[in-house]
């Protein structure tokens, strides 16, 4: 299928689009849970290709067709990048919802399904993060953050804000390739930037500050506010601003970055919310003393994106210059990173509460039925007087059992969490529910080229040799299985029939 020039719209493509049956496809294992539906391995049984399937969530009927899903579509049809996710069609299904038994679930009954087709991705950036005893060398992380950059300089220059960077959104191949997905809350803007846009976007530990401050005019340094806090995370280990609510969030901020006035940033005082939200005392920037511990180029770059003012943020073009991508160690080539078993957020998320849930269960069986005492206690024989107990001493002699969870597990992030942070540095559930925005058209651009050529190291590449990943553990390479020993993955191990694990656990599409 012949594909269109960057920016343009694709009309060979157009008129399949919709025409097909999700029936094409084979249902394999859900990979993710959105806001605005399920995401599915599939499998398409003409040509045994892996792809995910997006299902549109079309619970609410008075609302019609959800503006996410046409936002999404009408801005991923316009966008041909190797770091921006490929949606290649979408296909429906016809009749009624029904639910896990069969079942037409009412109010839906006349709906059948619409499902988004994407290229198939191995991983996303939290899942991956998050694979136990996980540590991101140096050339890796410069290998991802150059990719993040470049995806998100093409959408920026084609005028898309994608107001939701998030790990969970980063998705990673088995290849190394990094690609942009999730634009349900993107928009264009124009450079103008005349309209009104809302606040109330971009997940809340990777919000910017001005839009917690209550602008509604920006542009694309929201986006690198967003990069800035991945690109600390992915040094740090964890989340490096994990406000609870919006002014925490703002407390978290100002803490790090210090408190905005006019001098560092002209016209913060004017800022709607700017009065709610200051704080009672001046505190001074702490980036440096924060992160001392990275090296002196990712501090440089760090800072520079984490500016308070946004006319002073670096854009994801000069961030691409920076020293730190120029540097020894350079970044990795993609196709030099080691294949890791499938990780999605979903499925980490989901064996981390299977394994809390044995773990739970093992222990209540043990206190249920202790294990048989080898000796019995000597029966107190009447008129035998009782041993004396000094206060606070037990029967058994146990000393007193400190109060808290009984297990060893990291409070969860948001909607459960990862492990890979440490107890204590995270702060509860700090996703952002209230996803929503405005339409808009699109305005296209021809997409730049880069100033200098691809800084990869030789051949060869830093495998290895780069230096450990920051943080406690060693090098990353030797954990989790290589690709295809116990995990999904693309390939023909899919073509069983139709009586498979998966299509029983899922059944049909609906
Ligand atoms: N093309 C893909 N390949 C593999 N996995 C994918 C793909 N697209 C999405 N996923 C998985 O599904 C998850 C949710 O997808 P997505 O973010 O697009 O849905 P959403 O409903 O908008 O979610 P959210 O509310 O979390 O933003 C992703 O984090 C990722 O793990």
């Amino acid at each position: 299928m012949a594909v269109a020039a960057p920016g343009q719209l694709n009309l060979d493509e157009a008129p399949s689009w919709g025409s097909r049956s999700v029936d094409c496809f084979e249902k394999l294992e859900q990979i993710g849970e959105g806001t605005y539906g399920q995401v599915y391995m599939a499998k398409e049984t003409g040509t045994n290709e892996i792809v995910a399937l997006k299902k549109i969530r079309m619970d609410n009927e008075r609302e019609g067709f959800p503006i996410t899903a046409i936002r999404e579509i009408k801005i991923l049809k316009k966008l041909h990048h190797q770091n921006v996710i490929k949606l290649k069609e979408i296909v429906t299904s016809p009749g009624p919802e029904r639910d896990e038994q069969g079942k037409p679930i009412d109010g839906n009954k006349y709906k059948g399904s619409i499902y988004m087709v994407f290229e198939y991705m191995d991983h996303d950036l939290t899942g991956l993060a998050d694979r136990p005893g996980m540590r991101f060398t140096v050339p890796q992380i410069k290998c991802y953050m150059r990719q993040l950059l470049t995806g998100l300089h093409y959408c920026h220059v084609n005028q898309v804000l994608h107001r939701d960077i998030k790990g969970s959104n980063l998705l990673i191949d088995n290849e190394g390739n990094l690609k942009l997905a999730d634009f349900g809350l993107a928009r264009s803007f124009s450079s103008d930037h005349n309209g009104n846009l809302t606040n109330r976007v971009i997940t809340l530990w990777y919000r910017p500050p001005e839009l917690l401050l209550g602008s509604t005019k920006y542009g694309p340094a929201v986006d690198m506010w967003s990069v800035g806090c991945i690109f600390a995370e992915l040094l740090n280990g964890k989340p490096i601003l994990p406000g609870k609510n919006e002014p925490e969030q703002l407390t978290k901020i100002f803490e790090l970055c210090g408190t905005p006035d006019d001098t560092i940033w002209p016209g913060v005082t004017k800022m709607p919310w700017y009065n709610n939200f200051k704080p009672p005392r001046p505190l001074k920037r702490r980036v440096k003393d924060f992160f001392k511990h990275f090296d002196r180029h990712a501090l440089d770059l760090l800072e520079k994106m984490l500016t308070l003012d946004p006319s002073q943020r670096i854009s994801a073009k000069d961030a691409l210059d920076a020293e730190y991508f120029w540097t020894d160690p350079l970044p990795c080539d993609p196709k030099s990173l080691p294949k890791y078993e499938a990780s999605h957020e979903f499925q980490t998320k989901k064996k981390r509460q299977q394994q809390r849930q044995a773990e739970e269960a093992a222990k209540r069986q043990k206190l249920n039925h202790p294990p048989p005492h080898s000796r019995l206690p000597p029966l107190q024989q009447p008129g035998q007087a009782h041993p004396q107990m000094r206060p606070g001493q037990g029967m058994h002699n146990v000393p007193p059992v400190a109060a808290g969870p009984g297990h060893h597990y990291a409070k969860p992030r948001g909607p459960g969490g990862p492990n890979r942070y440490p107890q204590g540095g995270n702060q509860g559930g700090g996703y952002n529910p209230n996803r929503g925005g405005q339409g808009g058209g699109y305005g296209s651009g021809p997409y730049p080229q880069q100033g200098r050529g691809p800084p990869y190291p030789g051949a060869a590449g830093p495998r290895g040799s780069g230096g450990s990943g920051y943080g406690a553990g060693g090098p990353n390479y030797q954990q989790g299985g290589p690709y295809g020993t116990s995990g999904p993955g693309r390939g023909p191990n899919y073509s069983q029939g139709s009586g498979s694990r998966n299509q029983q656990q899922y059944g049909n599409w609906q």
